[in-house]
């Protein structure tokens, strides 16, 4: 892959010798350098505090490149905690991903094993190896509906959330098993049976919004201000229906793994120029 990452997250294509010439600490430097100037000015307008990625199109990243079977999801996880590295410096405070969907079952028994062994050996090496997550302060939840998976991975989506459950810069919330009807029908099930509980109500049986928000699986959590679906699909898939109500949806051409600071810095002036819209229109009498 081009090595040098503000040369291509800026889509620059540049000769091989010319390369060569450049050395990667030095363009290293300056891509931090001016990503942190861009991030500086880009803090003086409204920044939002939850972003949300719908991971599409690593399958599809796989066959472009004619990478082996889950060598497109590997690059996927790779260039999520490089989007975690800049979500960070951006001063986000909240990070959902879809990972995966309760639907995404329902494809063939080898593909599902082989996300799953991956998502796994992803959680263990993060378990393991605790000193990305300490650095960026990223506390790691799972969200979904966790028993339709195997033991083993439930008992490493546990040991990771225990392992980073100090940190306080970041939460990165995964939904795993997870769709948004299910978590609907999770929270009205849940506020039934506390209502049935609570015999002396006498609103007989009536569902409060806020009790019904609450025992959502995403209850407590702000909702996304962005939401990013990669590879150019516009549709929802059954993620944070419920949530997504005044979000702003960003749907670049590209596929996950391609996703990079540009379109980050993008998603977010969109957001700015959308705020400063409403609040002009606002004022208008
Ligand atoms: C621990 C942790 C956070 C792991 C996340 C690992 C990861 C990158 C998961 C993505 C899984 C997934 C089903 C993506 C959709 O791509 P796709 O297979 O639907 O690709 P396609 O759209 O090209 O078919």
């Amino acid at each position: 892959m081009f090595p040098y990452p503000f040369l291509r997250c800026m889509n620059f294509r540049m000769d091989k010798k010319l390369v060569q010439l450049l050395p990667i600490k030095l363009s290293n430097n300056i891509h931090g350098f001016l990503r942190k100037f861009l991030f500086k000015v880009l803090s003086f307008g409204p920044m939002p505090k939850h972003i949300a990625f719908i991971l599409d199109g690593n399958r599809r990243y796989g066959k472009k490149w004619n990478l082996t079977e889950g060598e497109g999801h590997e690059r996927g996880f790779c260039n999520l905690m490089t989007i975690l590295n800049y979500v960070h410096e951006m001063k986000f405070q909240y990070v959902t991903v879809y990972a995966f969907s309760i639907d995404n079952f329902r494809r063939k028994a080898d593909e599902v094993q082989l996300l799953m062994r991956l998502i796994k050996e992803k959680m263990d090496a993060l378990v393991e190896d605790t000193s990305m997550a300490d650095k960026l302060g990223i506390r790691i939840e799972f969200i979904g509906k966790l028993e339709l998976l195997d033991e083993s991975v439930r008992e490493a989506a546990k040991k990771l959330m225990k392992a980073t459950e100090k940190n306080d810069q970041l939460v990165l919330l995964v939904s795993i098993a997870y769709t948004s009807t299910d978590e609907i029908v999770h929270g009205v099930e849940r506020s039934c049976m506390e209502v049935r509980d609570e015999d002396d109500d006498d609103d007989g049986m009536m569902i409060k919004l806020v009790d019904l928000e609450k025992n959502m699986y995403f209850g407590g959590y702000p909702d996304p201000d962005i939401l990013v679906r990669t590879s150019g699909e516009t549709r929802l898939s059954n993620f944070l229906l419920w949530q997504t109500k005044g979000c702003l949806l960003y749907a670049p051409l590209c596929f996950w793994p391609e996703i990079s600071m540009r379109h980050l810095v993008w998603a977010v002036l969109k957001y700015q120029r959308r705020f400063f819209y409403l609040e002009r229109i606002k004022k208008q009498p």
